[in-house]
């Protein structure tokens, strides 16, 4: 038996084609050597050390193997270790007695015999015989099993360690790499970093888990938040409908009342007809008794034909209602201009696309079709129409010139000292500047209004007047002047500072420091208007392409003097005509504005509902505040005072702008119900609760002022 033969005893000599299969572990258990002699016949052949290699390279894979697996238990044990769970059973005991725990006894066997000194010196005696190759290949692959020898034991010597200290946590783990080679470092490294890694894997695991759980929750939590948003909006929309159903019922009650209010004025006519009658009658029945007792009864009374304001009275009275012009189905009956206080309201509608929403219905009347309008709601679709009465109406086809027919008698009244003020209402792009700006050919309210003056002025014999212009405009809560110098107005090309709106001691409103502008002629007027349009602000918007970012009020002064000789006999008038053209309510959905735009449509809403408020509370009796936005300041002599108002209501007859049509039409009816009495009551404490905030406001330039 040759010493490779030898040296390849136990398992690894089981191999089929090795001639020692019946050899047993005897180089390891005490076998004696081959002698050389005799192994000198087989020196030089190849076989056997061929089979040597061949026993080497399995001891070698299975060496591999237990280490591979003497590794995955060192893991286990520090896994346990760092995160206190059981221990691997028998995982200690295997690493504590090495190699040789994993492998098979044949292979314990092979590696006894290969580590056995007096073996591989004669191995290695032996091995300088062999081929050269196989020489070369044998001392590697020894050498690599010495490797994975000593690797192996560095590792059973690192876990030793690590469970003498028992149950330290990986910080003990660089004892691994006191054990000496590069390999064994970077292994002990790289098992460190493995289980850091588990570790981290772990933790990322539970954070995932708990993750899931909020997601669950969150999920849970969105799908309730879902529910109730369906909820609000199911509720929101039985709202609006109860609240569109609620405006129609408040509309239909105020015709009631309307019609109520009239009958009653109706009654106390004729109450006061009747009174009269008896009077009459008993002046009659008197005379009457006198002239029979002087002819001695010649006629019955029964047979008496009426006297002739009798036959005036009876005839009068029910033609005298016909004639406010209104139709009773609807119970609205205009109230009798004498008794219509100072505010007047007209509506205007401007020409759309696509009509069909509103019709004209006398001059005086508008209904509101809406049964089978497309995108009218189903509280609308429950009317067929609905009726709204105004002082005037006017329709698409009618024109600014047109309108402007209607008002020339309030507009004169400014020559006999009345103030008047003239202002457009309405939702955006209904044609408000249409109506009060207009262009070269068709011009609107203001200019024809201010020329109308003039020229009514001019025609009253005796009087000297005197007309100046001022005009600004409220643009996000600030009074800017528009009628300033040019080289003022571009001074630095930056924004013009806001005015000061103050308040005197009879609570008037005053501007301080307006540029006024004196006017004789026509040409005047125009230079005056053009150079507002030049300064006020428009933008685009969705609604609008010329959308008017503010509220203008342009104001005529009028000052006249009767030519009369004497002092004493002289006289005098001062009034203004205001003429106002608001910024139009807008939904921001619809326009589209956002940034600059955003703001001014928010200040421009803001403002409207205040005005708003002061109609209502006007309409309700009850004092209003007029201190909420600058315009209702401004505009609060002409609510309140003696001023004599006028509000365009514009509308649009196109069904996508219903609702605010719809809200445009309510807030003129409103307006409509606003009597003279409570105005002057309104005013009154208005009057008295402003003066007594203002404290002693003292007015400086020029200033508005109003009787
Ligand atoms: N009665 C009308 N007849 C013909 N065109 C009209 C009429 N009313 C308005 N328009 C046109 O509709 C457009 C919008 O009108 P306008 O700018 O006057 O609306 P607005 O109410 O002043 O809007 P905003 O409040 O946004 O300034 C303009 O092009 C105008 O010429």
């Amino acid at each position: 038996m040759s010493a490779a033969d030898r040296f390849t005893l136990g398992s690894a000599c089981q191999s089929s084609h090795s001639r020692s299969a019946s050899c047993s572990a005897g180089g390891a258990s005490g076998a004696s050597p081959t002698s050389p002699a005799a192994a000198t016949t087989d020196e030089t052949a190849t076989g056997p050390w061929i089979t040597a290699r061949e026993r080497l390279a399995r001891l070698l894979s299975a060496l591999t193997a237990a280490l591979a697996n003497m590794a995955r238990d060192r893991r286990r044990l520090l896994a346990a270790s760092t995160e206190a769970t059981d221990e691997p059973p028998g995982a200690s005991e295997r690493l504590q007695r090495g190699p040789q725990a994993y492998l098979a006894p044949a292979e314990c066997a092979a590696l006894r015999a290969f580590e056995c000194t007096d073996q591989l010196s004669d191995f290695h005696r032996r091995l300088r015989l062999c081929p050269p190759a196989l020489r070369a290949e044998l001392r590697q692959l020894e050498a690599r099993l010495r490797a994975t020898l000593e690797e192996a034991a560095q590792l059973q010597q690192g876990v030793a360690g690590s469970g003498a200290a028992g149950d330290q946590s990986s910080t003990n783990l660089p004892r691994l790499s006191d054990l000496g080679t590069g390999d064994c470092r970077e292994r002990a490294a790289s098992q460190d970093f493995v289980g850091e890694l588990v570790n981290r894997v772990q933790q990322a695991e539970r954070e995932n888990r708990c993750l899931r759980a909020r997601q669950a929750k969150l999920k849970r939590v969105l799908r309730d938040a879902k529910e109730q948003r369906r909820q609000l909006k199911e509720l929101a929309r039985r709202l609006k409908t109860e609240r569109d159903q609620a405006m129609l019922q408040v509309c239909h009650l105020s015709e009631q009342l309307h019609a109520a209010t009239t009958a009653a004025a109706t009654a106390a006519v004729e109450a006061a007809s009747i009174a009269k009658e008896d009077d009459d009658r008993s002046d009659l029945d008197e005379e009457e008794s006198r002239t029979t007792r002087s002819m001695s009864m010649t006629m019955l009374p029964s047979h008496r034909q009426p006297s002739p304001h009798q036959q005036r009275c009876r005839l009068s009275t029910p033609s005298s209602v016909a004639s406010w012009g209104m139709d009773g189905a609807a119970g609205g009956r205009a109230i009798p201009d004498d008794r219509r206080g100072k505010l007047r309201i007209f509506v205007r509608i401007r020409p759309d696309d696509s009509a069909g929403l509103l019709k004209v219905a006398g001059r005086c009347k508008i209904l509101l079709r809406t049964r089978g309008v497309p995108g009218a709601n189903a509280s609308l679709n429950s009317f067929d129409s609905r009726a709204f009465y105004y002082d005037r109406v006017f329709g698409p086809e009618s024109s600014s010139a047109c309108v402007f027919g209607a008002m020339t008698e309030l507009v004169g009244s400014c020559c006999s000292g009345h103030n008047v003020c003239i202002m457009a209402y309405g939702q955006t792009g209904s044609g408000k500047t249409h109506t009060m700006v207009g262009d070269q050919l068709n011009p609107g309210v203001n200019r024809l209004a201010i020329a109308s003056v003039l020229r009514a002025c001019r025609g009253r014999s005796g009087w000297q007047f005197s007309f100046a212009m001022c005009a600004v405009e409220v643009y996000n809560e600030d009074i800017r002047d528009l009628l300033r110098p040019p080289r003022a107005a571009n001074a630095g090309g930056t924004a013009p500072k806001g005015l000061k709106l103050m308040t005197d001691v009879s609570g008037a409103a005053a501007i301080q420091g307006l540029t006024e502008i004196p006017v004789t002629s026509e040409a005047d007027i125009d230079r005056c208007i053009a150079r507002c349009e030049r300064t006020r602000i428009y933008s685009a918007t969705r609604l609008n392409g010329v959308s008017s970012r503010s509220h203008v009020i342009v104001m005529l002064r009028v000052s006249g003097e009767s030519g009369a000789a004497s002092e004493l006999t002289s006289q005098s008038v001062t009034s203004t005509l205001t003429l106002c053209d608001l910024a139009g309510s807008e939904s921001v959905q619809k326009s589209g504005v956002c940034g600059a735009g955003l703001r001014e449509a928010s200040a421009i809403n803001r403002s409207l509902l205040s005005l708003g408020k002061v109609f209502e509370d006007l309409r309700k009796r009850q004092r209003p505040c007029f201190r909420e936005s600058k315009l209702t300041r401004l505009l609060q002599p002409h609510l309140t005072g003696s001023s004599r108002c006028l509000v365009i209501v514009t509308v649009r007859e196109s069904v996508n702008h219903l609702d605010e049509t719809i809200r445009s039409l309510m807030f003129g009816h409103s307006a409509m119900q606003t009597q003279p009495a409570d105005c002057a009551a309104a005013a009154a404490a208005a009057v008295d609760a402003d003066a007594a905030t203002a404290a002693s406001a003292t007015t400086a330039g020029t200033s508005i002022r109003h009787d």
